[in-house]
């Protein structure tokens, strides 16, 4: 331990963004793993193992000390450096043990560098990990500190300001809890969060209509602690005044399967502005999270806090929803919503309207709902008409490809672009095709809307941000053929579209029309009651701070 250390800087390095990067090089203590040589550069930190060969290793009553540590740690994937006092170092992780009396303890300088692993069970769940460096000599800890944050305000994707909205009444209520447990990931990461605790439903919806586009500049993006529906509240709250496009044409513009009128874009022009650096994130307290699973690969709200404050990002498609007759007597109103993962009706409307009276149960209310619409095996007559794209769907012939991190079709056309349900160029070539009968569920999925229930999600092969909705139409049939359906749909690698009565279709749009007195829609975990709708999709409507399922 009396080893002179030293402490070097060994230049100026050129840096991508051209700031100079000192190259240090110093011997430390590393935590639970013995002396290193640690040397910092653009790109991170690295170290090797300076022991010599005798004591590299070695055990302590037999048993290996040395363990198996990574020796290095990239900035992208560091969060926080924290200069930690006067402490303790040990040589070995098994130091810990106060009978290990032959293991080393030194007191000296220490700073921690705060980063994290892919877990080797689940590799998309990332796990905390810190680096703890001890040195004798304060200024050299302090110095490294400095140099570390100075890298790291290099990554220029990372949020600095956040809105976080919490919702304590998610799941169980654990809204609050989830969010005081990520907390001091915010504070290592030097991120300022205005946080609200909602008070009641409909609160962030309000926060977020009525706060100016000027305010919101403020912040690199919001933050949900909470659940899909909640999160559906802040992004209503966010588009429904600031993304102004034209709707999507209603069931009646639907004639001989050509669409009688053009629509055209038409974004607010803060719009483009807000889509290029605004981003949302969402921290897992919900009952179903799907939006957080299919973002993450997991649903953890450790993993989804440090994609925040990496400043992770990915695209995400959009289905806005015009809801133009509520009721068959209702008159003409057309009413607009926006859902980030699926929009359901028949069975899906019905375990909505069910679970809403169960609130009090907790998430266990859905399998409960589920059961009892189940068992009443109800079916709606209605007339959907959706467009055709299979000509310019490729991938549907082809093998299923699923979205993961870097999606290579998520990635091949520009986000931000219009479903094209009538953009005038293409009005001539849109088709409409449409399908009527006895339905026991309609829903229209943007994303996979994987969840604990269903392992592979409604579709196993949607995508983020490809532009498209898969509508699922379940005719009416036999109970246990749709029993069966069901049971597809909860196994991982199930086949729930390979039933007669089953109609799967990737579009960009639909209209509905119900037959009946009362319908119900279910907007990502929201009831909507519409007799008459229209849905289209936007491509990569809004960015989410996340990287993309690892699956
Ligand atoms: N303080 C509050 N008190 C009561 N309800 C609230 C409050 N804040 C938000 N809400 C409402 O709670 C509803 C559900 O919230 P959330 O989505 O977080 O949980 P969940 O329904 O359990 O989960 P999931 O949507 O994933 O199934 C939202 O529609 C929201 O309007």
């Amino acid at each position: 331990m009396e080893r002179e250390q030293s402490c070097s800087a060994l230049g100026g390095q050129s840096h991508p963004n051209h700031h100079q990067t000192l190259i240090l090089k110093s011997i430390f203590f590393l935590d639970g793993y013995g002396e290193v040589l640690l040397t910092s550069n653009s790109d991170g930190l690295f170290w090797e193992s300076v022991d010599s060969p005798e004591t590299d290793g070695s055990d302590c009553l037999g048993i290996k000390l040395a363990p198996e540590a990574p020796a290095e740690v990239n900035f992208s994937d560091v969060y926080g450096v924290e200069f930690d006092n006067f402490g303790v170092i040990r040589k070995s992780k098994l130091a810990v043990a106060p009978s290990c009396i032959l293991c080393d303890e030194y007191e000296m300088y220490r700073f921690k560098v705060y980063s994290f692993q892919r877990s080797k069970s689940q590799p998309a769940q990332w796990v905390l990990t810190t680096f703890t460096f001890g040195h004798k000599d304060q200024q050299t800890c302090q110095m490294w500190v400095n140099q570390i944050d100075a890298s790291l305000v290099l990554q220029d994707e990372r949020p600095k300001n956040l809105l976080v909205f919490v919702n304590p009444r998610s799941g169980k209520g654990i809204g609050s809890r989830t969010w005081e447990a990520v907390v001091p990931i915010f504070l290592r990461a030097k991120i300022n969060t205005k946080v609200i605790v909602t008070e009641r439903a409909n609160h962030a919806f309000d926060v977020m209509a009525s706060t100016s586009n000027k305010d919101l500049k403020m912040y690199d993006g919001i933050v949900a602690v909470g659940g899909d529906g909640f999160f559906n509240e802040i992004l209503n709250g966010f588009l429904l005044s600031r993304h102004l496009a034209h709707y999507p044409p209603t069931p009646s513009d639907i004639i001989d399967c050509r669409q009688a009128e053009g629509n055209s874009t038409d974004h607010d022009s803060e719009f483009p502005a807000f889509h290029t650096w605004f981003r949302f994130g969402i921290i897992p307290a919900g009952s179903t999270d799907a939006i957080v699973m299919c973002s993450t690969g997991c649903r953890d709200p450790i993993t989804s806090t440090l994609q925040i404050v990496l400043g992770k990002r990915v695209h995400l498609d959009i289905a806005q929803v015009v809801r133009w007759k509520k009721t068959p007597t209702s008159k003409f109103d057309p009413c607009v919503r926006y859902a980030a993962s699926f929009a359901g009706y028949g069975f899906y409307g019905d375990v909505i309207t069910e679970s809403e009276k169960l609130r009090w149960m907790g998430p266990r209310r859905y399998d409960y709902a589920g059961t009892r619409v189940f068992l009443r095996h109800s079916s709606y007559e209605a007339e959907i008409a959706y467009v055709d794209t299979k000509s310019e769907d490729t991938n549907a012939k082809g093998k299923r490809v699923l979205c993961r991190s870097n999606c290579s079709i998520c990635n091949t056309r520009p986000h931000l672009q219009h479903s094209h349900t009538g953009s005038s160029s293409r009005q001539d070539e849109t088709r409409w095709l449409k399908s009527k009968g006895r339905f026991l569920s309609i829903g229209a999925a943007v994303i996979s809307c994987r969840n604990e229930k269903a392992p592979d999600g409604l579709v196993a092969d949607a995508h983020l941000s490809d532009g498209f909705l898969h509508l699922i139409l379940i005719r009416d049939c036999h109970h246990a053929l749709y029993l069966w359906h069901l049971t597809q749909l909860a196994r991982k690698g199930g086949n729930p579209m390979d039933f007669k009565f089953v109609e799967h279709h990737k579009t960009t749009a639909f209209t509905f029309t119900s037959f009946g007195d009362q319908s119900v829609w279910n907007l990502d975990g929201e009831l909507f009651e519409a007799h008459q709708l229209s849905a289209q999709v936007f491509r990569g409507l809004i960015t989410l701070f996340a990287s993309g399922p690892e699956v």
